[in-house]
């Protein structure tokens, strides 16, 4: 089991400590792990991800869930914290997803358009803002220059920073796709490189064989996979995210192995509220029990 490096040990400044120390260590199971409840699938893919459980259109309703589950934060866009995170505001940390977009247009040429600011983040009371980094696109030199400006704004302002770390586009797809651990492993160092204090990324697949990149085309079990994803995060804390609906034992497997890999936490969300209200609460529970076994 790798050890997660300890909030002291990052090099930051009292104002992403502070914010951090309460994410962790104020919220959740307090114990340094991470339970986040990401909420931003209406911008990215519409109203589709609604149809399994109606009730979670409802931003109200993924709030009192975020509070019920005493999660350690609940990541939204502009809209939503502005109009709904009001009566929550104290209870559950927010983290402010500072760009998005549609999934209308091919994620060929993906760039994620900023449309808040740190600023907006301080007014409304984050303790987090989240920036989705597709690393590998043809037009990833603009996406790294509007990166530059919130994370110099998050450095001067205090404020953490969660790089939601993408690989995409034909040149990722030609290496092997996506989730392949050539892919994850090379986001994830990206986002320590660009100066992340935590990086979101999907459970590597390591099966996908790049093909190109013979170093990669190996066969990684699932765990070293993701130990060399934690690894290549250096002292940038490690999340992994949920994805589309899957089995209780194979996401509860996942949430093991990112723990054992030394990562803070999760951050599912489609998996937990695309059931009914009291099933949900129950499944977060079964990641607490596991998130309990690994205190910082
Ligand atoms: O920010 C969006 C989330 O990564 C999506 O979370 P999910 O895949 O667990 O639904």
């Amino acid at each position: 089991m790798t050890t997660r490096p300890p909030i002291t040990q990052l090099g930051l400044d009292t104002g992403k400590k502070a914010r951090l120390h309460r994410i962790l260590f104020e919220h959740g199971l307090r114990n340094g792990t991470a339970l986040f409840l990401p909420y931003d699938q209406g911008l990215e893919h519409g109203p589709r991800d609604f149809f399994a459980n109606p009730a979670a259109t409802d931003p109200s309703y993924i709030m009192r869930l975020a509070r019920e589950g005493e999660f350690n934060g609940i990541a939204i866009q502009i809209g939503l914290a502005e109009k709904f995170y009001w009566d929550y505001a104290g209870e559950i940390p927010l983290i402010l997803k500072l760009n998005g977009k549609t999934d209308i247009p091919s994620d060929a040429e993906a760039l994620s358009p900023v449309h808040a600011t740190v600023e907006d983040a301080v007014r409304l009371g984050a303790d987090a803002v989240g920036y989705t980094l597709y690393v590998g696109t043809p037009v990833q030199d603009r996406d790294f220059a509007q990166y530059r400006v919130i994370r110099a704004d998050a450095q001067r302002l205090g404020m953490p920073l969660i790089v939601w770390a993408y690989p995409r586009g034909s040149a990722i797809e030609a290496k092997g796709g996506k989730d392949s651990f050539y892919a994850v492993d090379y986001a994830a160092r990206a986002a320590s490189e660009l100066g992340a204090d935590v990086v979101k990324v999907n459970f590597p697949h390591p099966e996908q064989r790049t093909g190109v990149k013979p170093e990669y085309d190996v066969d990684v079990a699932s765990q070293a996979a993701i130990d060399a994803v934690v690894r290549s995060a250096g002292r940038t804390l490690v999340l992994v995210s949920g994805g589309t609906r899957a089995g209780d034992d194979a996401m509860l497997d996942k949430a093991r192995q990112t723990m054992d890999a030394g990562g803070t936490g999760l951050i599912f969300g489609r998996n937990v509220w695309q059931r009914g209200h009291d099933e949900s609460l129950r499944f977060v529970d079964r990641l607490k029990d596991v998130l309990a076994k690994y205190p910082s």
